[in-house]
């Protein structure tokens, strides 16, 4: 079988075989065959059978430990065109994604490659600069597989965010939509990053997912919003994942928005499950880079340069936003303690 295989190099450049062909020096699927679990996926073929298990995940850990002397205690995701964030950290260790061992490799612009230890506003944190993608060829194990990475390395706290289509008709492109909660469309069709066997080290057989995105937090990024006058800018709903990497149909729109979707992206549920199941607290936003018709008569359509574009343009409000909410996150974790 011949198949086109583009990755992406340490340089965030992409590269491709031509024809299934590949230079021996770059990482790639074939060569990578015999290590276990595969570093990359390629677009013809996904890998189902691999296992993190708790001490591969624990071995992440150790590489990561021997070189930060940092210990986080809350784990950043930053979504398409946001790992701005990242770079607003202090004192940061930065590793990108080829050189941890076991770690997939990110392929989609907008997404650096790089886990960064570091301090925002003297809080210490762990922020993965660029997420992994079902539709980049990972198993949603996979994808999500980080999350535990960052319990392990003593996270209590989870923040994801993401770019996604509004379909509420209410919103806006540049708005931030707090997440309330999720429909798990992917789930619905037998696909979790909990499939196979359970660990109980990470968690139950069963997690509740009632209360996935915490209350207490939603709270606190409310009044953070109120207190940096958001306004009309912010927004509280409903997201949903689909596996992409196609944005949606008009129909399919319209079933999400009967479904009581707000907003629509391809990531985020799956890290979300992940940490709910080994009991992180979570919050997560969205910041709503296209708007999602259901009119056949529109003729906008969403493109990927504008989703990061409009990341670009948001990445002083968002950066400020979330160094305020791990702030006060962290205010009430000292109050425990
Ligand atoms: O969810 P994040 O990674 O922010 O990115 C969203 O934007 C990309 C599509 O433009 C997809 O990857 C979708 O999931
Ligand atoms: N599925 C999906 N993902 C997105 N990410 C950013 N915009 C969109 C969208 O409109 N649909």
């Amino acid at each position: 079988m011949s198949c086109e295989i583009i990755v992406k190099n340490g340089n965030g450049e992409n590269y491709s075989n031509g024809n299934g062909k590949i230079k021996d020096d770059k990482p790639n699927f074939f060569n990578e065959m015999n290590s276990s679990p595969p570093r990359t996926s390629s677009p013809c073929f996904s890998y189902f059978g691999e296992n993190f298990t708790f001490e591969i995940i624990e071995d992440i850990k150790k590489y990561l430990f021997e070189r930060t002397k940092i210990r986080p205690k809350i784990g950043i995701i930053c979504g398409t065109g946001l790992g701005h964030l990242a770079e607003n950290l202090t004192n940061v260790d930065s590793f990108p994604y080829e050189d941890i061992p076991n770690f997939p490799i990110s392929t989609v612009s907008g997404h650096a490659g790089k886990m960064v230890f570091g301090y925002l506003n003297n809080v210490e944190v762990m922020c993965m600069q660029g997420r992994f993608h079902y539709y980049e060829g990972y198993p949603l194990s996979k994808c999500s597989m980080p999350v535990r990475v960052m319990k392990i390395c003593g996270c209590t706290h989870l923040i994801a965010t993401n770019a996604a289509g509004g379909l509420n008709p209410s919103y806006k492109v540049g708005d931030i939509m707090i997440v309330k909660d999720h429909i798990n469309i992917m789930g619905f069709a037998g696909n979790s990053p909990l499939q196979g066997p359970n660990d109980p080290r990470f968690g139950p057989r069963f997690p509740p997912m009632d209360r996935a995105y915490d209350p207490h937090i939603v709270k606190i990024a409310k009044e953070v919003a109120k207190e940096m006058n958001m306004g009309n800018e912010i927004q509280t709903g409903v997201y949903t994942c689909v596996g992409g990497p196609n944005y949606e149909t008009v129909a399919e729109l319209k079933m999400l928005k009967l479904f009581g979707v707000d907003a629509v992206g391809m990531s985020t549920v799956h890290e979300v499950i992940t940490a709910r199941h080994c009991d992180m607290k979570v919050f997560a936003f969205s910041l709503i880079t296209n708007m999602c018709y259901t009119d056949y008569d529109d003729n906008e359509e969403a493109n990927h340069d504008e989703v990061v574009n409009i990341g670009l343009k948001r990445q002083d409000r968002i950066t400020e936003f979330v160094t305020k909410v791990v702030t006060e996150i962290n205010l009430d974790l000292n109050k425990k303690h």
